[in-house]
């Protein structure tokens, strides 16, 4: 069955539906560069709301596993692919990823042009867009805000050890947790609309999570963020990295057509270290910003020299524009919450946690 993938700006792709839909379906488009990682992307709550077109031509040849999920379902509105493995070969593979995607009735296209929608996404930029079995006028779509629907409802604690860790969720990808969890940490997940438990949880420090949509939307919470992050060692990732600048007065730009990949070079200042990192956002910190805060820039992208991380002038805060957590690509930055850990221990006055 024909289907089509419209943009905002009037250009329509075709490719092959994986059904006759009722309505058609919107979403931000979006396109992930990785060879692999497909699992981790859609399931990624960051994605939540996005249309995701995988550039690498053949995506799900090693299926889909009950490993890799980054949170419990798919997450995105759809997905945009050249080739979709039929037959997928992976020891721990359940289903194929056509399967995966049937079973939660996620809108997919296949045997479309994937190069030619990245290439109209990297001229016009970002922008919404309409999977329908016909080409569809969209031009008057507007973006849906997505931070409400992404994070939990429960505050629930994981694990036994030390340091104990608030990780305040605004869609948290569930390797962040793992990540913690790994290194011995006790983690208490705490909704980000549910702030008011952290005065009975007294923890070592905080996380601040990932999460989809425009970190602005947290406007409201800003306060008593910066409120709790003050007084306490604190790491933040992604969108944790920007409320973080809105927190302490600085300001995000939405990126043209955002980073979103397994190999984005990010370069430390602190070190003149490079390391390869996996990114997924559209809004950065905006630079000349800074300079009415007490951040600085700790890390930059070296492709574009956009910030890729900060760190207060004398509080123990640091965070982070890409995933530390991997999943999907390297591992490289993982010491990223070594460090972080290191900052709650001096202000403990311990030596280090194992
Ligand atoms: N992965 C994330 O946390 C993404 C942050 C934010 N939604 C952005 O797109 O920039």
């Amino acid at each position: 069955m024909q289907g089509y993938v419209s943009l905002q700006d009037g250009q329509q792709f075709a490719g092959e539906a994986s059904k006759e839909w009722e309505h058609p379906i919107e979403g931000e488009i979006v396109f992930f560069t990785g060879m692999t990682g497909y699992q981790e992307v859609i399931t990624d709550p960051s994605y939540r709301g996005q249309i995701v077109v995988f550039t690498y031509p053949l995506i799900g040849n090693y299926g889909v596993n009950e490993d890799d999920s980054e949170s419990v379902k798919p997450q995105v509105s759809g997905v945009i692919m050249l080739h979709c493995a039929e037959f997928p070969s992976h020891y721990k593979s359940t289903l194929s990823l056509k399967e995966y995607l049937n079973k939660y009735n996620v809108p997919y296209l296949t045997g479309v042009d994937t190069r030619e929608v990245t290439k109209a996404i990297r001229q016009n930029g970002t922008s919404q867009a309409v999977i329908a079995n016909q080409p569809v006028d969209c031009s008057d779509t507007e973006m849906v805000g997505q931070m409400f629907q992404a994070s939990g409802d429960e505050v629930e604690t994981h694990g036994s050890g030390s340091p104990h860790i608030a990780l305040i969720d605004f869609g948290l990808k569930q390797s962040i947790l793992s990540v913690l969890l790994k290194k011995g940490a006790r983690v208490t997940v705490v909704p980000f609309t549910k702030l008011k438990a952290m005065k009975d949880i007294h923890p070592d420090g905080i996380v601040l999570s990932n999460g989809p949509g425009n970190p602005k939307d947290a406007e409201h919470f800003l306060k008593e963020i910066k409120h709790l992050i003050d007084s306490s060692p604190t790491l933040g990732i992604c969108l944790g990295h920007q409320i973080i600048a809105l927190a302490y007065g600085g300001n995000t730009l939405k990126l043209s057509f955002g980073h979103r990949g397994a190999n984005h070079p990010v370069k430390d200042v602190d070190t003149g270290r490079v390391f390869l990192t996996s990114q997924n956002h559209n809004y950065v910190v905006d630079e000349g910003s800074l300079v009415l805060t007490d951040l600085q820039k700790r890390f930059y992208n070296v492709n574009d020299q956009s910030v890729e991380g900060l760190a207060h002038k004398d509080k123990p805060i640091l965070s982070a524009q890409f995933h530390p957590e991997a999943n999907p690509g390297p591992e490289d930055a993982e010491w990223l919450f070594d460090d972080f850990f290191s900052l709650i221990s001096v202000k403990k006055g311990v030596k280090a946690y194992a």
